[in-house]
């Protein structure tokens, strides 16, 4: 499914009205009916229930009337707010509020506190509150009394339905622009918006719910929308099958470069994730020193003792014997707690030079090519690179409150610059390709902010393209299996899981997408 942003949204709409002659009214019609039915969802019914809809005067304001008149027609008791005054709305919107007042209904103008005060008493008495202030047509800051309105709408304790996007959110980064309505249900229209699945928009918007509101369905697979939701049924294409005649070659190998004095639990979750995601065969090498401690912690997994500088360390005299892993394997995961000594670091370099086969790369295998990311450039195959905010910050010089302010923008532009594939870690992680499209994972929950779980993530990608993904197709799918392995292994409990917990569950979240 595409993700449209509010530019993007704004042009469908008038390439409906447009190529298709679809009338801007009949939209807002469907979307106001969608608010009325999900109000009617979550009470149990409309009927006699009190429901306080804030109207802003635009086309969001708009979608807000039309489901005040749908609402009473189920019998419900529809108190309508419009902030400002009602010679200022416009356009579709005002059609449907001359239909409202016709039929006799009130509309009261916020215009300064005392009419504030009014409206913070009949969201004491109301039993839903719908937000249709602002929706993608929302630029700049909250203010005035638009946002004492916010603070009476989240100060009420009541469920809030949001119309295609709680009013206050950057509908294309998720950012909180000034202050922002906490919603517990986001009806969105036609295609979600990026500021819905990044947080803290996604924390705003509460479940969400993306409505047929009648648009094409050419316009809405548009490929000039270059932003696309990771879901199951994407995931589930895209999977490999395990046929009754599968032996462990047909699972592809693994070869992992991990580990240093301190850092060995990174490989041993990384290679077991591998394991966990379906690789047939997984060696991972390590320096010489620590293959005695490797040996003990891994079982299904073989090891391979790397030529060491001093113990536990590897440098350039490795990098041979890591060429010769990589030969035989499918694909070459590097990095996870490899540390950061200079001679490593030396030895990272040379090999994503001149390994022939797909890699991942991961925490200090990343850390090691910072300022040296030319060498990405020139691998055979494409990359897949999977920093945190942190270190996509080192490894393209962007500072991070630009990263984290347009996580989107930052894993796309840092995909076109290296020549790779881009996993921006976090939540709302962003699959980048360097051709410019994109990913947003729908999965994962604040249960995976624990040492390691990025080091499981090295290894289900790395599995993936074992079994003969595309190192795109593995990003994508490995991401979001990874989530949903923590949403399995976390349940409720959002705190206290180790990453350990997702290695039992990655076969079950395997199996679920498979429909076993
Ligand atoms: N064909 C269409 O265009 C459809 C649009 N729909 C609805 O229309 C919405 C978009 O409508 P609009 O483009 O009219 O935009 P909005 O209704 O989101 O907001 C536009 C209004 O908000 C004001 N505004 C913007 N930023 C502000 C700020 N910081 N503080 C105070 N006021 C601010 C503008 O001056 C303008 O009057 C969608 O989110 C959706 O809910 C739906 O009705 C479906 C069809
Ligand atoms: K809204």
């Amino acid at each position: 499914m595409k993700i449209a942003t509010a530019p993007e949204m704004r042009r469908i709409d008038e390439r409906a009205a447009n190529e298709y002659g679809l009338a801007g009214l009949a939209l807002m019609e469907n979307a106001g009916g969608e608010v009325a039915r999900k109000v009617a969802d979550i009470l149990g019914g409309a009927a006699d229930k009190k429901v306080c809809i804030f109207c802003g005067k635009g086309n969001n304001g708009g979608d807000g009337f039309v489901a005040a008149r749908h609402l009473a027609a189920r019998g419900a008791k529809v108190k309508v707010f419009l902030l400002g005054v009602k010679t200022a709305v416009g356009g579709d919107a005002l059609a449907n509020l001359g239909i409202l007042l016709k039929m006799g209904a009130e509309v009261i103008e916020i215009a300064g506190e005392r009419d504030c005060d009014k409206a913070a008493l009949a969201t004491a008495f109301a039993d839903c509150l719908v937000d249709a202030l602002l929706g993608t047509g929302f630029s700049g800051e909250v203010s005035g009394d638009l946002a004492a309105v916010v603070k009476i709408i989240n100060a009420a304790g009541k469920p809030v339905v949001a119309v295609d996007i709680p009013t206050g959110i950057d509908a294309d980064t998720g950012r909180v622009r000034g202050v922002a309505v906490s919603a517990a249900h986001t009806v969105t229209f036609g295609l979600p918006k990026p500021g819905l699945l990044f947080q803290p928009g996604a924390a705003h918007a509460g479940t969400v719910t993306v409505v047929d509101i009648g648009l094409p369905a050419a316009l809405l697979a548009d490929a000039g929308m270059r932003q696309n939701a990771v879901t199951a049924t994407l995931v589930r294409r895209l999977l490999p099958p395990r046929r009754p005649w599968a032996h462990k070659g047909t699972g592809g190998r693994v070869a992992l470069v991990a580990g240093s004095p301190g850092l060995t639990g990174a490989a041993a979750l990384a290679s077991m994730a591998a394991v966990r995601a379906g690789a047939g065969l997984v060696t991972v090498g390590i320096a010489a020193g620590l293959n005695a401690i490797m040996e003990v912690k891994l079982t299904e997994v073989m090891t391979k003792p790397l030529p060491e500088e001093t113990c536990g360390i590897i440098g350039p005299a490795a990098v041979e014997e890591i060429a010769a892993i990589a030969e035989t394997a499918d694909v070459l995961a590097i990095g996870p707690g490899l540390g950061r000594a200079a001679e490593t670091v030396d030895a990272v370099r040379e090999i994503v030079r001149n390994v022939r086969c797909p890699l991942v790369i991961d925490a200090d295998g990343l850390n090691a090519l910072a300022g040296h990311t030319e060498s990405l450039l020139e691998t055979e195959a494409l990359a897949v690179l999977t920093p945190h905010p942190g270190e996509l910050a080192r490894l393209t010089g962007r500072p991070l409150p630009v990263i984290n302010a347009d996580r989107l923008g930052a894993a796309r532009d840092a995909a076109t610059g290296l020549g790779a594939i881009v996993v921006l870690k976090g939540p709302g992680t962003v699959i980048a390709y360097p051709d410019g499209e994109a990913f947003i994972n729908t999965t994962g929950n604040a249960a995976l902010a624990t040492g390691g779980t990025g080091d499981v993530l090295t290894g289900v990608i790395a599995a993936l393209v074992a079994q003969g993904l595309t190192s795109h197709d593995a990003a994508v799918a490995g991401v979001y299996l990874h989530g949903l392995a923590g949403e399995l292994a976390a349940g409720a409990r959002l705190a206290g899981m180790a990453a350990g917990d997702l290695l039992p569950a990655l076969p079950a979240a395997i199996a679920s997408l498979h429909g076993g």
